[in-house]
């Protein structure tokens, strides 16, 4: 193959993995059968450029098969938006398979035009056993049309190329699935033992037609421990941050909301072996500088093993923010590894941010606030989820609950007090407990709870203990 075809199947496997279409965990199939991998191509259609991308390695290999053909067709409803873009690309003739008759007009199956005994190319996302395939396979023959080729975008190979050639039909995949493994290895994106699992799991696995073609209709709630986390995650400050929080034992990050140099130093010394994060408002301090700040948090956070997030809040346009980043006033990329982001300007600022923040370091997005009557609707809840996807320096969400399916960010919830219920300005408290067992976050936020109590670490240790006991108790809760 082409290096420039095998770069971009390489960088497909990497999309791919990034907007969650590949998924590493523990998922339960409908033949009830737990696999430690699931492909949910449906997402594709909500990423124009790899939509693209999908629909030109699909026409390149029907091009270099030599495949004649006089239309096309997408098994719905994954493979539809592929068949349809590679119509329009590349002026292919499509067709389009109903998966329901309507029940008044022509009650066809099959729309378009077509002459009979034409030759019409499927293409499908994911085969197993081939079985979606022939079910559309014969509704296409129904209508006169002749298929014997079809194309699809990840192969399984758990025996639906045997399954269709005995049935007259040739496959041809883009990918395999030991492909993707391979891949993902070869770019730390998942560990050998990871690779193991899933090799061992599709060996040992029969090509029973009624398994694994099914989307998985039932998830297994297992929550994955920091350690299965830090292997499926691909930007290095989460794999630092959950080697933290693992080899520490604690989901605790201090908000260090003090006004002077010396009180924030001294709570962050004493605090620092308890926690994984220290989180900054720079902007409240009456006598930051770079020296006598920055940098003596900087040694604290090596001494005690833990990692800065200044809390910045960007939100400007992408211009502004890229200048007050870097400004000499602070100098964030050199002492903070992570910076906190609205959404509310769109993509130009995390754009504008990449371009800026260093490699190890990150973009936390605030995509729900904990303040009372907040503006965080589901709406924008979801448009800053859209913008975490699209940006690879987005390592986490600021958020009150565990906001995704993704695993490969982290979840980070202030608005945590174990005495109180809020403040008189509009600050909401929860318990620790029901930060991370019920609403499934990872990391809690504690900001007066800790440096306004009369013993700062006595209290950081409570949080930490009771924090982190969540966290283990919810992995090994089956079902909440
Ligand atoms: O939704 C949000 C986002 C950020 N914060 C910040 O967290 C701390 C919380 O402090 P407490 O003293 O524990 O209330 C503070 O720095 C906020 O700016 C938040 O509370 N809610």
């Amino acid at each position: 193959m082409a290096a420039e075809s095998e770069d971009r199947l390489e960088a497909l496997i990497e999309d791919l993995l990034r907007i969650n279409a590949i998924k590493f965990g523990s998922f339960k199939l409908k033949s009830g059968v737990d696999s430690p991998i699931y492909f949910d191509l449906r997402v594709i259609v909500s990423y124009p450029k790899i939509l693209g991308l999908v629909a030109d390695l699909l026409w390149s290999r029907a091009q270099s098969e030599g495949i004649s053909l006089d239309c096309i067709c997408g098994v719905p409803y994954t493979a539809l938006p592929f068949a349809t873009v590679v119509s329009v690309k590349y002026g292919v003739p499509m067709v389009m398979r109903r998966k329901e008759a309507k029940d008044y007009g022509t009650k066809r199956m099959v729309e378009g035009s077509w002459l009979p005994g034409s030759d019409c190319l499927l293409f499908e996302d994911v085969v197993t056993t081939g079985s979606s395939v022939l079910e559309t396979v014969e509704v296409l023959k129904t209508a006169g049309l002749e298929v014997k080729n079809t194309i699809v975008l990840l192969n399984r190979e758990q025996g639906g190329s045997e399954n269709l050639a005995s049935r007259g039909i040739q496959l041809y995949s883009v990918l395999s699935v030991y492909k993707v493994l391979d891949v993902l290895l070869s770019k730390n994106k998942i560990d050998l033992n990871m690779a193991e699992r899933v090799r061992g799991f599709l060996n040992g696995t029969t090509p029973d037609s009624s398994l694994l073609t099914t989307p998985i209709t039932t998830k297994i709630k297992k929550r994955l421990r920091y350690s299965e986390r830090r292997d499926i995650a691909s930007h290095k400050a989460v794999k630092r941050l959950l080697s933290i929080m693992e080899k520490k034992k604690t989901n605790l990050a201090l908000s260090a909301d003090l006004t002077t140099t010396d009180k924030l130093i001294k709570l962050v010394d004493e605090v620092g072996p308890h926690v994984c994060l220290v989180k900054t408002h720079v902007d409240i301090m009456s006598d930051f500088s770079y020296d006598g700040t920055g940098l003596r948090l900087k040694e604290l956070a090596k001494k005690h093993n833990f990692m800065i997030m200044e809390d910045r809040k960007f939100s400007d346009i992408g211009n502004t923010c890229k200048l007050q980043y870097t400004s000499p006033l602070y100098s964030l990329s050199d002492w903070s590894d992570l910076v906190t982001c609205h959404g509310i300007a769109g993509p130009g600022t995390v754009n504008a941010l990449s371009d800026v923040i260093p490699e190890g370091s990150g973009c936390v997005l605030v995509a729900e606030m904990s303040s009372r009557a907040c503006l965080t609707s589901s709406e924008y809840k979801e448009s800053v989820l859209r913008i975490a996807r699209d940006f690879d320096n987005v390592i986490g969400l600021i958020c009150q609950r565990k906001l995704s399916e993704r695993e490969d960010i982290l979840y980070m919830t202030p608005g945590v007090n174990i005495d109180k219920e809020g403040d008189r300005l509009g600050q909401q408290y929860h318990s620790p407990e029901e930060v991370i067992i019920r609403k499934e976050s990872d990391i809690i936020i504690v900001g007066r709870g800790i440096y306004e109590s009369a013993d700062p670490v006595a209290s950081a240790i409570q949080y930490k203990n009771r924090s982190y006991s969540a966290y283990t108790e919810s992995i090994t809760i089956p079902e909440h």
